[in-house]
């Protein structure tokens, strides 16, 4: 898979693999070798054509850190850049695990180390490590004592519809709102851009509803910053189980349903790392070019 270095990375040259991440739609680039870095506009025509309509593109490049197998840099379909996904990175570790027969790997992200590792079920678990609830690491723009539930709230004033969020980093900046009625009774299509980009909300946020189904499970949807409504998001999953947990709504161990299907979290007691499983599915490879985000299929039934 990996090609000797060019002078430019000019033309579909960079081997890609369209995969399915529970429903999260995920690009994983092959940058391995090459100095340069997939470009925002590339990512933005990419995610405008159907065929290649992505969330996230997880882009693997060399590693620049001893002891990790490489530096994963995460781009949103906007063209913004995440320091975490835990869903591409399942199917960045199955990628990985399909070319080299390994099975257990470290990445080196914006957002710090992450361990993924293949089971042998098949599924993947992500070690998304320890979340952080500080309101400058989130970050918020304003100081919170208590992020459990801070004060914000979307509709009327006399009757919120959605309010008092749950927020944390998972190397990332996510929001969690608490509901009783079924999730899919909320147009968070409509909600989730005025939440995403909320002054309180720096960086933007992720934003996601959950409602508690047993003190083990529960079922959450997300508008995701940067893409819009997806059909999963692992680190919204894993924010909104750790919520569960803070909030003594669940245990620290939950099976977490998105539109997707389910992920298994386990938010650990002995380092407060957060361990996420769930599947990875190959769909079709092809070659991108990382200036334009021009490509081919390497199966030929379509180029674009
Ligand atoms: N789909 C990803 C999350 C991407 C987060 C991204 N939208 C951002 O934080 O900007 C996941 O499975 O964790």
């Amino acid at each position: 898979m990996t090609e000797q270095p060019t002078p430019r990375d000019t033309g579909p040259v960079v081997p890609f693999a369209r995969m399915n991440g529970l429903g999260n739609k995920i690009i994983v680039a092959d940058m391995r070798g090459r100095r340069s870095r997939i470009a925002p506009e590339a990512a933005r025509a990419l995610a405008e054509r159907a065929e290649t309509s992505f969330d996230q593109i997880m882009a693997v490049h060399d590693p620049r850190t001893p002891g990790t197998d490489a530096l994963v840099l995460i781009l949103n379909a906007d063209g913004s850049e995440a320091g975490a996904c835990g869903n591409g990175t399942r199917c960045v570790a199955q990628a990985l695990a399909a070319e080299t027969g390994r099975r257990d790997f470290t990445f080196e992200t914006r957002a710090g180390l992450v361990l993924a590792a293949e089971r042998e079920d098949g599924l993947l678990t992500v070690d998304m490590g320890a979340p952080r609830f500080g309101w400058r690491d989130i970050p918020l723009a304003e100081e919170f004592a208590d992020t459990r539930a801070i004060e914000l709230q979307i509709g009327p004033i006399d009757a919120p519809i959605l309010h008092s969020p749950s927020v944390a980093s998972l190397g990332n900046p996510h929001a969690v709102f608490w509901v009783e009625e079924d999730v899919w009774s909320y147009a968070l299509d409509r909600f989730g851009p005025v939440l995403e980009n909320h002054p309180l909300f720096p960086e933007r946020a992720n934003i996601t509803i959950a409602r508690v189904t047993a003190p083990d499970a529960m079922t959450i949807r997300t508008w995701e910053r940067g893409v819009g409504l997806t059909l999963a998001c692992g680190s919204a999953a894993c924010a909104a189980a750790v919520s569960g947990a803070r909030t003594r709504r669940t245990g620290r161990r939950v099976t977490v349903t998105l539109p997707g299907g389910d992920l298994l979290i386990d938010w650990r007691t002995s380092d407060d790392h957060v361990l996420m499983t769930g599947p990875a599915e190959w769909e079709w490879s092809g070659r991108l070019d990382p200036e334009t985000g021009a490509y081919s299929r390497d199966d030929e039934t379509a180029a674009a």
